[in-house]
């Protein structure tokens, strides 16, 4: 891998500024999806390192909180504008660990450096309240304070965005950070490090360690001193975090699994919509919470619009992200065979496998493929699919497509297509999701508030709400203050 920059490739973890090896010198091999070869190795360290990385995390919490906001603020702009001057760099290597294409990479590179620029602007406006007194004589109001120290754990399918988008608002609330990013791909996470290291960012305040993820998080979980765990990942994953933070009673922001549905209705241009679908399905090879997974389409435009999506879908160019590809690889094997397992459970069921033939470049890549006519008992209707695997099926009213979006036990991302107002208030309401996006593929970005209900997930990410996650409200009732009431 040729760098302009060799410096931000990292294979050690970073621990109160200093670049640290495994105790034990454990290390575990880092993996280009698309080709297999070994891109290097990243330290697996032990428990006791860990631990040691919460007491250094602990210990410049006290002064990094005590730094004027509009300083903290300066920090974190010099931050951002390092990943703007080492853009292509960190494309180059976020395409080398994850598989996307090179393009994408760059777009994720700007997306995380955003939520960076956002919260360091938005932490100036922490604002606590003045309460009018009920207690004679008494000033009340509210002042907000970081938790404390934040784990974050993060995946592998946005190996940059998910990181600054945590430790972007925890930083800039006076939080101190310890970020365990997927083990299949640490060296975006490494390369923040290095670049946290050059915007003056001090040693303590923002921690990357790699390791076993169930030693990691046993550790991080179970102590006293982390206040605030926040996860991007599975819903499997995200309840046993839960559960092993529960002795501890921390504050918990979860991301979780999505299985997005997209309705499409009968006023809709069957092309328009399918060509909309597809970007809303295919990006980052479908491994994406957003992806929109399940399909559905009013009878009067149904045909048409498979007929549509099927064209789209095949011109996608299915290759090596660095070789201006559209779809990259899966993360790994693993993958490949549930999204065939997947297709087999739906053909078996009865649906029209559409697509997915032709020669994949390599054992980790998928081709991409619709099923149609999906029923509720198909596993591509009930999992998360995350690969480039979609199902379609038709509806007759907006009762039914309502029942059938919101019969999963996800409630991440809706999508909506029509113009017709009242259809769009009507549907959007009766969504049980986070966030719904009408006519529109592209819905995040620095400002929104980004979560999920029921199984996906617990609190919000980006704008106003994500800074909330790293403070708490301290309410404070100020006695025997001659003039405070009746005011
Ligand atoms: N919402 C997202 O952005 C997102 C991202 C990645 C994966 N996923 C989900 O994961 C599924 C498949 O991916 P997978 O098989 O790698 O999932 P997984 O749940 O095994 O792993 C997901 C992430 O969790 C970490 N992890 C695993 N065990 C852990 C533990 N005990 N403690 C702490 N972290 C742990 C892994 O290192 C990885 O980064 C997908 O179907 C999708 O639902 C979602
Ligand atoms: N695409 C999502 C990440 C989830 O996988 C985002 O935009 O934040």
């Amino acid at each position: 891998m040729k760098l302009n920059d060799p410096r931000l490739f990292r294979q050690y973890a970073y621990v109160d500024g200093k670049w640290t090896h495994g105790s034990e010198g454990r290390e575990e091999a880092v993996v280009d999806p698309a080709t297999g070869e070994t891109l290097g190795h990243c330290a697996l360290l032990e428990a006791s390192q860990i631990t040691d990385t919460v007491t250094a995390a602990e210990n410049a919490f006290a002064a990094w909180r005590a730094i004027n906001v509009h300083e903290r603020a300066e920090k974190l702009h010099a931050w951002y504008r390092l990943l703007h001057e080492h853009k292509e760099d960190l494309a180059l290597l976020m395409t080398y660990e994850q598989g996307k294409p090179l393009d994408d990479s760059r777009g994720e590179v700007d997306y995380g450096a955003s939520f960076i620029q956002w919260f360091a602007e938005e932490a100036k406006r922490a604002y606590g309240v003045t309460i009018p007194s009920h207690i004679p004589n008494a000033a009340l109001g509210t002042i907000k304070e970081p938790v404390g120290v934040s784990a974050m754990f993060t995946p592998w399918n946005f190996p940059l965005a998910m990181i600054t988008r945590k430790a972007g608002a925890a930083l800039a609330a006076g939080c101190t950070v310890i970020v365990k990013p997927a083990n299949e791909t640490p060296y975006s996470a490494l390369a923040l490090a290095e670049l946290a290291e050059r915007a003056g960012i001090p040693a303590g305040v923002f921690n990357v360690v790699t390791g076993d993820p169930a030693t990691v998080s046993e550790v991080l979980c179970n102590d006293n001193r982390i206040r605030n765990i926040s996860f991007t990942g599975s819903t499997r994953v995200g309840k046993l975090l839960m559960r092993q933070s529960s002795s501890s009673v921390k504050r918990m922001s979860l991301e979780l699994g999505g299985n997005a549905p997209f309705i499409v209705c009968d006023d809709m241009d069957p092309d328009a919509a399918a060509k909309e679908a597809v970007a809303a399905k295919f990006q980052t090879a479908g491994q994406d919470c957003l992806a929109a997974n399940r399909i559905f389409v009013h009878r009067k435009i149904y045909d048409a619009f498979v007929e549509r999506f099927v064209a789209h879908m095949q011109a996608l160019k299915v290759g090596n992200g660095l070789e201006g590809s559209d779809i990259g690889p899966l993360i790994h094997k693993r993958a490949v065979d549930m999204a065939k397992g997947i297709v087999e459970d739906g053909v078996g069921k009865g649906a029209r496998q559409l697509g997915g033939e032709g020669q994949a470049p390599g054992e980790n890549f998928f081709m991409p493929t619709l099923l149609a006519d999906i029923t509720p008992e198909m596993r591509v209707f009930r999992e998360e699919t995350f690969s480039p695997v979609a199902g379609v099926c038709a509806f007759d009213d907006d009762e039914e497509v309502l029942r059938l979006a919101n019969d999963t036990e996800y409630g991440l991302a809706a999508y909506v297509y029509t113009n017709d107002v009242r259809r769009i208030w009507k549907l959007m309401r009766g969504l049980e999701y986070g966030m719904v996006s009408v006519n529109s593929v592209k819905m995040t970005g620095a400002p929104i508030p980004f979560g999920g209900v029921k199984q996906s997930g617990l609190g919000r990410e980006g704008g106003a709400a994500g800074l909330e996650e790293y403070l708490d409200t301290k309410y404070y009732c100020l006695g025997n203050m001659p003039s405070a009431s009746n005011s």
